[in-house]
């Protein structure tokens, strides 16, 4: 075991933002933990981080105990890296000053080859003589990353690390770091709100709500069956059908077109590349849904939906 924490606690004024959360990671697992903004994911990982102190709880690294900021003169843990929207950059530094200063723990004659690699993957050549203050927020993310890597880090923790960056360079940096987990068997904690990069990015998701991680399983499952609306739509589109007080659920790909079913009026088709995307609603109860087609379909079918959850 790489990482555990036992019952982690945390109440900013009158609200819990952590109420009891424990989690194990080995070494080399990816966790990525999936929940509403404002539901305590950054809280956990800085905590995780030893960045800020629990209420009550503990964080154990290599079965040893990691301490909050009140405990220790130097808060954090040296082989515990978080990358969150503070980015700490050595400001008035420049890029490349502030990515070398990350690589002195390589011997001389690599540390200009590691540096090279890394403004390449993150797409800092042209701004390596610019001061760190002056860059936008993608390109502080990327160079707050470039410097987080360099590191080599036992634990990365990953908090929305993606969110500026355009599709390009996040596909080839979040490549980056899957080669990099296979080299230095990094384990990683991501946070996210959205539950497709959950699903893209790990098959171990804790799915986390009101400060307590409700549930651990695949991304398999997740899809296939969720527990409730509210979980389930965290993982793709999900249609909701309500009957005698239950709700019932299917996803927009899970049906059939019978000849004796619901009865469905299409509102609007609209193609999606790949697929046809309908918003349909129930002639009986009077709810929208979302129906996935290759085609588009007529104005007025009935359905047999394969429900996730009755
Ligand atoms: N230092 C603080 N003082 C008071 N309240 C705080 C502090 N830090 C966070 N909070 C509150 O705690 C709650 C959880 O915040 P946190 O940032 O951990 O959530 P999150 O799930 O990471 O949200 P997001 O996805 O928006 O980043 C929020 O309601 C936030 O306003």
């Amino acid at each position: 075991m790489i990482l555990s924490a036992r019952n982690i606690t945390k109440k900013y004024a009158d609200k819990w933002v952590l109420d009891g959360v424990t989690l194990e990671l080995h070494e080399g697992g990816t966790l990525v933990v999936v929940g509403r903004s404002g539901g305590g994911k950054s809280t956990l990982l800085k905590i995780l981080a030893g960045l800020e102190d629990a209420d009550d709880g503990e964080v154990f690294f290599h079965g040893k105990r990691v301490v909050g900021p009140s405990l220790r003169l130097v808060a954090g843990h040296p082989e515990i890296k978080l990358v969150n929207q503070d980015f700490a950059l050595d400001k008035y530094h420049t890029v490349e000053e502030n990515i070398r200063l990350k690589v002195l723990h390589y011997q001389t004659g690599d540390r200009d080859e590691i540096v090279e690699e890394l403004i390449t993957v993150m797409g800092l050549e042209s701004l390596r003589k610019k001061q760190a203050y002056l860059l936008s927020g993608g390109e502080q993310q990327r160079l707050a990353l470039a410097r987080a890597l360099a590191n080599e880090p036992d634990i990365l923790l990953l908090d929305e690390p993606f969110v500026h960056l355009d599709p390009l360079t996040r596909r080839r940096v979040e490549l980056y770091i899957h080669e990099m987990r296979s080299r230095w068997n990094t384990t990683i904690i991501l946070v996210t709100h959205d539950g497709k990069e959950a699903m893209a990015w790990g098959d171990h998701i804790a799915y986390m709500e009101d400060g307590v991680i409700k549930r651990v399983d695949s991304a398999v499952n997740f899809y296939i069956h969720p527990t409730n609306s509210k979980e389930a739509q965290f993982f793709g589109e999900i249609n909701v059908i309500h009957s005698n007080g239950r709700e019932r659920l299917f996803r927009p790909d899970a049906y059939s077109i019978v000849a004796d079913g619901v009865e469905v009026k299409v509102l609007k088709t609209a193609f999606q590349g790949g697929y046809f995307s309908h918003l349909v609603r129930t002639t009986a109860s009077e709810e929208e849904l979302v129906l996935y087609a290759s085609s588009p379909l007529p104005q007025k079918l009935m359905i047999e939906p394969d429900y996730a959850k009755e």
